[in-house]
Formats: C-alpha cells, sequence, structure tokens
C-alpha cells in the first residue's frame, strides 16, 4: 500500500505572517517539502517571495480554495506527489479563506495524502485593533490544531493574556504558541496526526474584501513612497508587492496601518492592494502611487 504524505495547512486572517511562518520553515526544517499556495490578488506576490527558496512549488492561482479550487487543489496535490515525492505538503490559504471545506475535502476526498494538521497564524496586534473576531477568523480559528500567536512583540502582556482566552473560546483543544516573526520549532508543527474529523460544513462564503493590483516599470521616489504608504490606512487593510527604489528592489509589506520595506532580489515593481470596499479607492490610490514615479 501506498504511504500517504502528511499535509499541513497553514492558514490565519490576512497579514498574520503565513509567508513569514512558511519562509521561516523552509530554512529551518530540513526535509523535502512542496508547497501549494493559493493568493487572493491577481499577482502572485508570496509565490514569489517563497521561490528561489530550492522549493517545488504549485501555484493555484487567484480565488479562495475553500470554495472554487477543490478540484484543482487535488490535481496539484497528486502531480506534486507524482512528481517530487516530497516528504511534507504544506498548503498556504490566502487569508480570507475558510479552511473548513479543504479540510474536509483532504480527510474525505484525497487519497495520496493525510491531513496531518491545521497551523492558524493569528495576528495579535490585529486582534487587539479589531477586538470583534469575524465569520471567517473564527471559523480559521476553529479548525487549528496549533495556534500561533504572532506578532506578541506590538502587544502588551495583558493584552496577550486577553487574546489567549478569546481564542480558547473558540478552540479548547488547540495548542497556543507565542511567537515573534513565527519563530517557532517546525517539529511542534509537524507530525500532529490529527485525528479530529471535520463535519462537512455548509457555508456559502462571501468575500468581504476586494483587490486590485498594479504594475510598474518606473524607478520610485523613496521618500515619496514611504509618504505614499503612512496615507493607505483608511483604504486599505492588507498591501504587499514589489517596489524598485533607486538604490535596490524592496519588498513592501502593509498590514493594519503598520507597513515595512526589505531588500528583496525581485526586478521590477508590483503591488497588490486588498481592502473592504477598495475598488471605489482604486484610481485614486493609483494616482497617489504613480505621483512618486520619478
Ligand atoms: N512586528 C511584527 N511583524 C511581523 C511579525 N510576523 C510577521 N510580521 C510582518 O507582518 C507582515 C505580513 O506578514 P506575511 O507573512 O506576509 O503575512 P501573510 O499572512 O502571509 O499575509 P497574506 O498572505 O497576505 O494573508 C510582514 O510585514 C511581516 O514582516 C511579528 O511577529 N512581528
Amino acid at each position: 500500500m501506498q504511504v500517504r504524505t502528511p499535509l499541513t495547512v497553514i492558514t490565519g486572517p490576512l497579514g498574520s505572517g503565513k509567508t513569514t511562518l512558511l519562509r521561516h520553515i523552509l530554512d529551518s526544517f530540513p526535509k523535502k517539502i512542496a508547497i501549494l499556495m493559493n493568493e487572493f490578488g491577481e499577482i502572485g506576490i508570496d509565490t514569489k517571495i517563497i521561490q528561489g527558496k530550492n522549493v517545488q512549488m504549485a501555484d493555484l492561482g487567484g480565488g479562495c480554495v475553500c470554495c472554487s479550487l477543490l478540484g484543482e487543489f487535488e490535481a496539484a496535490v497528486n502531480e506534486i506527489i507524482d512528481s517530487v515525492d516530497p516528504d511534507n505538503i504544506v498548503v498556504e490559504t490566502t487569508g480570507v479563506a475558510e479552511p473548513d471545506a479543504l479540510v474536509f475535502d483532504i480527510q474525505e476526498s484525497l487519497t495520496k495524502v493525510r491531513l496531518d494538521g491545521v497551523v492558524t497564524v493569528i495576528d495579535a496586534d490585529a486582534m487587539v485593533k479589531y477586538p470583534s473576531v469575524g465569520h471567517t477568523t473564527r471559523i480559521q480559528i476553529e479548525a487549528a490544531d496549533t495556534l500561533l500567536l504572532n506578532k506578541v512583540d506590538l502587544v502588551s502582556e495583558s493584552e496577550l493574556k486577553a487574546i489567549e482566552d478569546k481564542l480558547r473560546s473558540f478552540n479548547e483543544v488547540a495548542s497556543i504558541l507565542h511567537t515573534k516573526r513565527c519563530q517557532v520549532d517546525p517539529d511542534l508543527l509537524f507530525g500532529i496526526g490529527r485525528e479530529r474529523v471535520q463535519p462537512q460544513p455548509h457555508h456559502v462564503h462571501q468575500l468581504e474584501f476586494e483587490s486590485f493590483s498594479t504594475t510598474s516599470p518606473a524607478t520610485f521616489e523613496r521618500q515619496c513612497f514611504e509618504e505614499f504608504a503612512d496615507s493607505l490606512g483608511t483604504d486599505v487593510y492588507r498591501a504587499k508587492g514589489f517596489v524598485r527604489f533607486p538604490e535596490g528592489n524592496y519588498l513592501f509589506n502593509f498590514v493594519a496601518g503598520r507597513w515595512d520595506l526589505e531588500p528583496f532580489q525581485q526586478e521590477g515593481t508590483e503591488l497588490v492592494f486588498i481592502g473592504k470596499q477598495v475598488s471605489d479607492r482604486k484610481a485614486e490610490i493609483l494616482d497617489r502611487l504613480k505621483s512618486c514615479e520619478q
């Protein structure tokens, strides 16, 4: 009988640290890992961040793996097993995905894998800024075997305790690990051997978030771009991508009003903007960005 490949699902709200966790796993876990990514937004930014790390990748394209891509998902899983025979498969879902349907599908229909565990990354800073837990986040918390309470550097001890109590009220069994930049021993995430069975979900998933993207061959003036980033907070919840300044190329990440720039080898400028009614502000945001071109 063929041994089933263990599959781990990484889920969690937009910008909570899922890609940061993947990068950490790839740097620190000495196994042959294959990654499947599902992104929200037209350009696969995360795929490009992970590429080059000597890892086998499959990009599921735009959309939400929870509701529209299950057939494509199964085909990608089978192809990756047949072509590279990985020790572990890791699936990163988009921040807007509700993982219960995916978990059900893996447990019920996928014959070549077994669900090893679900890791949900939670943004402690966002939980303080937006304390009411939305429907999608709640499902992500409930599905978890491991809850990574991430970004602990941005909140106080008492805030952390309150968040932990809230997580516990939604999920009594998951282990809760506090992390900064998802620095966790990968052995704690793999080999879980999940036995909890997911009942078939019956949700109709309505996307709350919209996104748009832009690309540009231009070089941007850094100070102007930083002012542009400071101004994004009211319109955008999440933005990410690559931007070219005179001094080099950078990875730009914006989550809930905070942003950073990290030197990154990726030519050109391509950015994705995600927010609740972000399409209404598209023209204005792109005009402000264009004014920073050199
Ligand atoms: N201060 C702080 N920032 C963090 C921490 N972990 C991640 N970040 C930052 O949070 C931002 C988003 O991280 P990502 O790993 O891209 O988040 P994600 O969950 O993959 O985002 P989506 O795929 O868009 O949902 C980046 O700027 C990270 O550097 C942390 O523990 N502390």
